[in-house]
């Protein structure tokens, strides 16, 4: 296949994928938004976590909710646990790369607090340790998945929000995932702001 027609499966495929996301996922994103407004209206704060791409996930989610998104507002509080590398090296030279979240979850992580949980597969260790320490510290969680789910859709309780992208594909997973973010920030907004 030539560059142009691999671009434009690319283009496709992702297309495709949205589309059938949108019919599992709408109503399922729109819980989740009102989940962080009435975290945010009880001076909570949302923590987000995932390693590589969805690291980068996480953290445009905090700088949009912290900043702004499309809409002039206040920020908002939210914190990515992916940036601070003198926590993070400590931690995973300490102790293991699988406690960096869930030790700043344990420190930060109140009852009215959220977490946003981020991997395409399910499988990140660390972000599975961190929707652990979220429920001891009595806090919901937002999952960000796709393959299924894997061992993070089966640890996730009555109450969190299981966000799972209908793909294999790491990349087509972390495409949605954007979109969803951005629909979360809007959708906030919109709450907050009472816009119809
Ligand atoms: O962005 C990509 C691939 O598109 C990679 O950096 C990818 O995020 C990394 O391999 C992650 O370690 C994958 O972790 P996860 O999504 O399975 O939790
Ligand atoms: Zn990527």
């Amino acid at each position: 296949m030539d560059l142009v027609s691999r671009i434009g499966h690319h283009f496709t495929d992702s297309a495709h994928v949205k589309l059938q996301a949108l019919d599992l996922l709408a109503e399922p994103i729109a819980l989740a938004a009102e989940q962080v407004v009435q975290c945010l209206l009880s001076d909570g704060k949302v923590l987000s976590c995932g390693n590589g791409g969805s690291a980068g996930d996480a953290q445009h989610f905090a700088s949009e909710m912290l900043n702004r998104f499309e809409m002039e507002r206040p920020g908002l509080a939210a914190m990515a646990l992916t940036t601070d590398s003198s926590t993070i090296t400590s931690i995973a030279n300490d102790y293991s790369f699988e406690l960096i979240f869930s030790k700043q979850v344990r420190a930060l992580g109140q009852p009215q607090d959220l977490l946003l949980a981020i991997s395409t597969s399910g499988n990140s260790r660390n972000v599975i340790q961190a929707i652990e320490a979220a429920h001891e510290r009595e806090m919901g969680v937002i999952a960000l998945t796709g393959k299924g789910g894997g061992p993070m859709g089966e640890l996730l309780r009555p109450g969190d929000i299981h966000l799972c992208v209908p793909s294999d594909s790491t990349a087509r997973i972390q495409e949605v995932h954007l979109l969803i973010i951005h629909c979360l920030c809007d959708a906030i907004d919109c709450l907050l702001l009472g816009v119809e």
